[in-house]
């Protein structure tokens, strides 16, 4: 089986498992109503890690939203593994900006918690496996804690086991780190890597850090302003495993000097 370091050589020779195909959207139906986003066609690899960078309310959201089957484009076709998403999707795991754990419950029942939500009960073996997930994000000695006694970094860390406890084969995180200090955003950042590359997911990480998104992904799409279209599609020929080193590489700041042109001088090809 390909394993995630090959997943990011000649990803356009991978087969789709993803896809947008002439994908518009306005929220208000009205013919006059402006679109929010326009044209994307994208195709996503399993497995890869694909970052979205854009101005905000470019329709970075909106996107992710389609891949749950949260919102039907208006325009355009979403598919996964080539079927039309028409509905909310089970096999996706969703991850926000803030953890949202249950203040009532422990660590543990808290990613046990959708389980519990979805099939009424959860078993011996799915409480080893959010012990086995807990120990990879460092967190045993916190399982039994209540959430408030938890710093920020260490709740999002929860936040992302509880979705990773249903074994979804996509995740869809947006800004997941944007409330943590630089430092625990950094380590965060590292954790994830650790974690897909022991559970490969497939996998769309929305972020307003440049650096992050070319510290992370295999691929990056850059946004343009709404309406939000493809501006580029970018390979992050970096080395895996990424650690501090890469953000001392030269190709590192290449990379990220490239979107930040598209970005703060959206008109003047790069
Ligand atoms: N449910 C909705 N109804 C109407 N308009 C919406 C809705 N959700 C989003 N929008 C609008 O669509 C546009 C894109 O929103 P979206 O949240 O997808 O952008 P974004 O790129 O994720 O923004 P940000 O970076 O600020 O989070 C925005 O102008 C927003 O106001």
């Amino acid at each position: 089986m390909e394993s995630i370091e090959d997943s990011n050589k000649e990803p356009s020779k991978q087969a789709a498992y993803v896809s947008f195909k002439g994908v518009g959207h306005k929220y208000d139906p009205l013919p006059t109503a402006p679109m929010v986003i326009d044209s994307i066609d994208l195709d996503i690899h399993r497995h890869e890690f694909v970052a979205v960078v854009g101005p905000s309310g470019c329709g970075k959201s909106t996107l992710l939203r389609m891949v749950a089957g949260l919102l039907i484009p208006s325009h355009g076709e979403v598919s996964v593994f080539d079927r039309p998403v028409t509905e909310p999707r089970d096999d996706v795991g969703i991850v926000f900006q803030k953890a949202n754990l249950l203040p009532w419950l422990t660590v543990r029942k808290n990613v046990l918690f959708p389980l519990k939500h979805k099939y009424g009960s959860y078993s011996a073996n799915d409480e080893k496996r959010a012990n086995e997930l807990l120990e990879m994000a460092g967190l045993t000695q916190f399982a039994d804690k209540m959430p408030d006694e938890l710093s920020g970094g260490m709740q999002q860390r929860v936040g992302i086991i509880r979705a990773l406890l249903l074994n979804p084969d996509i995740l869809l995180m947006d800004e997941p780190f944007s409330a943590l200090d630089a430092l625990t955003r950094e380590q965060i950042g590292f954790d994830l890597l650790d974690i897909w590359r022991e559970h490969p997911k497939t996998l769309l990480f929305i972020t307003h850090s440049i650096s992050e998104a070319v510290l992370l992904a295999d691929r990056i799409l850059v946004m343009s302003k709404r309406p939000g279209t493809v501006l580029d599609l970018i390979d992050v020929d970096l080395p895996r495993p990424r650690s501090s080193k890469t953000i001392n590489s030269p190709r590192f700041s290449e990379l990220a000097d490239l979107i930040r042109g598209y970005i703060y001088e959206p008109n003047v090809p790069a």
